[in-house]
């Protein structure tokens, strides 16, 4: 696969947000460097006018910094931001989504016919559809609505900290095309972020978007003051969770796939320090008193929050089945954040039977 007119691939990022701008900021500090792919990185910006009056759009391809999401950074002058979709993606061969899940299904729509044939996708985007059929990972609603192959990118990734290089590593989970997951890897890989591919894209996406429910329950933990000891406790009993859940959605998800970035360690950096976190443990402060919505727009400047939609999703797909005595922690969030139960209830669930 390559593009047809230069020989080299052309890469897009579709989002702009704290992530979305590091990943574009890492991928061009790549392409500017190896031969087989254009320099330039085309990012789609979500307009919004600034407080100076000024597009965000413009101001990035003033500045090479994106003022609003990603401040005090340099993205590289290959970086170059658009607020037309269509214009965004129309060269490329290699596309990276990575806006909150929330948008997909509306970008995608939009993006129906406008594609080049061939393309390849990849998808930053921890969180999930929830549809009457059940269940829809972002990577297979990107598949099934443009006819595309997607592989997934997750990890302990904190977009802040990768921004100033610090080292992490990331997992790639792809379904049968192995050559496409590792020419993203190759994308990707930095000396400061190592990427690793497994064959199994249910396993890694899951891990990326249930982690987001247990930080949930992890600021609650800490916006009590409950210390270290019940925060380890959440965060195992989350991971237990995590993976039975992925399991009884998927008998292919592999055990190993648990102990990658994607998994054990996403859901310890984000329990530590991820947005997720930050607002639970605030909404805890405050006993529930506040929302989720309210905290969110007043400590995140605009950033969204992915666990208290994943939690309302998981929920939904618990009821359905009848699970939820078996996900008394998965469970207990989303009634937590619905102010159907008190942030204490946290720690007050009994463990289903059989379960340690
Ligand atoms: N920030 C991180 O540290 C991090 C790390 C790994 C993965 N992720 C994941 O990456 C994904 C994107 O998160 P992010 O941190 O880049 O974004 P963000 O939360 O920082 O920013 C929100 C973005 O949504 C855009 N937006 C707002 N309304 C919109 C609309 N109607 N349509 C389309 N876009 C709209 C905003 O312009 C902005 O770009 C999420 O799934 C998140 O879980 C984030
Ligand atoms: O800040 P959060 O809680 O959205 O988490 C960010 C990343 O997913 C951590 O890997």
């Amino acid at each position: 696969m390559e593009n047809g007119h230069t020989g080299k691939h052309r890469v897009a990022v579709i989002g702009s947000g704290n992530w979305g701008s590091v990943a574009s900021r890492l991928l061009a500090s790549n392409t500017a460097k190896l031969p087989s792919f254009h320099d330039e990185v085309r990012m789609w910006v979500f307009e919004e006018t600034l407080p100076t009056g000024e597009k965000l759009s413009e101001s990035i391809n003033q500045a090479h910094e994106n003022c609003k999401y990603l401040p005090g950074i340099k993205l590289g002058t290959n970086v170059i931001a658009d607020p037309d979709l269509e214009s965004a993606v129309k060269d490329a061969d290699m596309l990276v989504f990575v806006t909150p899940h929330q948008f997909v299904e509306g970008i995608c729509k939009k993006l129906v016919g406008k594609l080049r044939p061939g393309v390849e996708a990849i998808s930053l985007i921890k969180g999930m559809e929830v549809k009457m059929e059940g269940p829809c990972m972002i990577s297979k609603l990107i598949t099934d609505t443009l006819g595309i192959n997607c592989c997934v990118l997750m990890g302990a990734n904190i977009a802040n900290e990768i921004a100033v290089e610090k080292f992490s590593e990331a997992t790639i989970g792809y379904r049968e095309d192995k050559e496409a997951a590792n020419r993203w890897a190759k994308l990707f890989t930095t000396p400061y972020f190592l990427v690793s591919v497994v064959e199994d894209i249910e396993g890694v996406e899951l891990c990326g978007t249930l982690k987001n429910v247990v930080a949930i329950a992890a600021g609650f933990v800490d916006g009590l003051d409950m210390g270290n000891n019940t925060k380890a406790a959440i965060m195992r009993i989350g991971l237990r969770e995590m993976r039975a859940f992925s399991k009884l959605l998927f008998p292919s998800v592999r055990d190993n796939t648990f102990f990658e970035s994607c998994g054990v360690a996403d859901l310890i950096t984000t329990c530590l320090g991820g947005r997720n976190r930050r607002v639970a443990e605030a909404f805890a402060r405050n006993g529930g008193k506040r929302s989720f919505d309210e905290l969110e727009a007043e400590m995140l400047h605009g950033q969204k929050l992915q666990g208290v939609s994943t939690a309302r999703e998981v929920y939904e797909v618990l009821t359905y089945h009848g699970w939820q005595e078996l996900f008394p922690l998965l469970s207990t969030v989303h009634e937590i954040c619905i102010g159907q139960l008190p942030p204490t209830s946290i720690v007050e669930y009994r463990l289903a039977e059989g379960q340690s």
